[in-house]
């Protein structure tokens, strides 16, 4: 498959729930849901409606918002839970089981057998609902690839439409799902999703690997929300594979929006989007060092690989720092009509940046030094 075949499963209104700071109204979520709906992600995916009425209610109104996204649900391999999910008009939902021996043990105390007899009723009945239905094996990165083979092979033949690997604790490297991923695309015909938790900070680079090794969708959630420290971000993903292949990402979302949504999450959530957040950071876009400054003012992809045009941002010099160098500060003057010769511009840049070692220079200061040396 071509790498732009991916799809995007955005999770912050069931994983991001799980965020230890989130607590979405009715509103909240019906805003996030038409939010994600504009940006243009194929999915969009809800809390089980099992856990509490109110999870159930919602569930109904986002269905009923009519997104041309996919509004789709998780549940446990539980036939009332499934029963639940189907009463809301989702289209789709992903099942799961945890196939680790640890997570056996603590979570549902199954063997693989008993995983595999306990899937199919719920399997069954959300097919015969109609709906687009994943099996995902819970912590895949600590299971046995035996164990993990026998549960995707089986689900596949009770006919889910996707399995799913889950690196619930955020323990695996790139390597390692790559590998992973590669065999289970050989073992099975159907798509298959990756998702991954971000304990170890590999989570973009192994939703990345995924799909380099044939995964079909890839979860995400805004600002990268979830349980303890979340799950590969919505923006930083769109930044890798933007980094890739431009022209699909740009075609298929509308990335001017994602600064927009990630704003509403972080104000529903209250959490501050970080300065260094991918693309959309305070500083994102800053460039500071003098060398940085002469190239990029002879081609901005010198220090930049994501154009903030395209998200509808804007680049920042900073001339005004100890740091800056003589090429910046021709560039300030002639956008300001002025002309210095080189040994009187070597001179004014050594006074700005005796200046800024007493503090770094505003714009209007360097336009001030600049204007008060030719009048001088
Ligand atoms: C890695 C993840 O993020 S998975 C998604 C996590 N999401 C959620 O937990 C959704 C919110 N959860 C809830 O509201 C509740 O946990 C409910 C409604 C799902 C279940 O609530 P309770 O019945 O009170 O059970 P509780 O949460 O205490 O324990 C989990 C139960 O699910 C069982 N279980 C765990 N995983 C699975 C599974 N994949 N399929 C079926 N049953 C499972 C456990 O064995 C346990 O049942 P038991 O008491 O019969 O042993
Ligand atoms: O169902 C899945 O694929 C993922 C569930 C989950 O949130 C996790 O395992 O971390
Ligand atoms: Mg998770």
């Amino acid at each position: 498959m071509t790498k732009s075949t991916w799809k995007l499963i955005d999770t912050t209104l069931r994983e991001g729930e799980q965020f230890a700071k989130a607590s979405f109204r009715t509103e909240d979520k019906l805003e996030i849901a038409r939010a994600l709906d504009t940006f243009g992600v194929e999915y969009v995916e809800v809390t089980s409606p099992a856990a509490s009425p109110q999870s159930q209610r919602d569930a109904v109104q986002l269905v009923k918002l009519g997104l041309g996204a996919r509004v789709i649900t998780h549940s446990r391999c539980v036939l009332d839970d499934v029963r639940a999910a189907v009463d809301t008009g989702v289209r789709g939902i992903g099942l799961l089981f945890a196939t680790s021996r640890i997570l056996r043990d603590s979570s549902h105390g199954k063997s693989t057998q008993q995983i595999i007899d306990a899937m199919g009723p719920p399997i069954e009945l959300a097919l015969r609902a109609g709906l687009e239905v994943r099996f995902s094996a819970e912590d895949a990165f600590r299971s046995e690839t035996a164990d993990l083979l026998a549960v995707y092979q089986a689900a596949e033949r009770m006919g889910v439409h996707r399995v799913g690997l889950a690196d619930t604790v955020g323990i695996a490297t790139p390597r390692q799902v790559f590998v992973l991923v590669r065999e289970i695309r050989r073992a099975v015909r159907c798509d298959i999703g990756f998702h991954g938790h971000n304990d170890t900070g590999c989570a973009i680079a192994n939703a990345y690997e995924a799909i380099s090794a044939g995964a079909t969708h890839v979860d995400v959630s805004v600002l990268g929300i979830g349980e303890r420290v979340g799950i590969t971000p919505l923006g930083g993903f769109i930044a890798r594979m933007f980094a890739v292949e431009p022209h699909a990402v740009a075609e298929r979302y509308r990335l001017g929006q994602l600064r927009e949504l990630e704003r509403l999450v972080s104000r529903v959530t209250g959490v501050e989007i970080p300065f260094n957040n991918y693309v959309t950071g305070e500083t994102a876009y800053s460039h500071k060092a003098g060398m940085h400054l002469k190239a990029m003012m002879s081609n901005p992809g010198s220090y930049e690989i994501i154009p903030p045009e395209a998200f509808g941002l804007t680049r920042r010099l900073i001339l005004g720092s100890r740091l800056t160098g003589r090429h910046a500060i021709a560039y300030r003057a002639r956008e300001m009509g002025i002309t210095f010769g080189e040994s009187e511009l070597k001179a004014i840049t050594r006074r700005i940046k005796e200046m800024a070692d007493a503090g770094e220079l505003s714009e209007e200061q360097i336009d001030k030094v600049l204007r008060d040396w030719v009048t001088a």
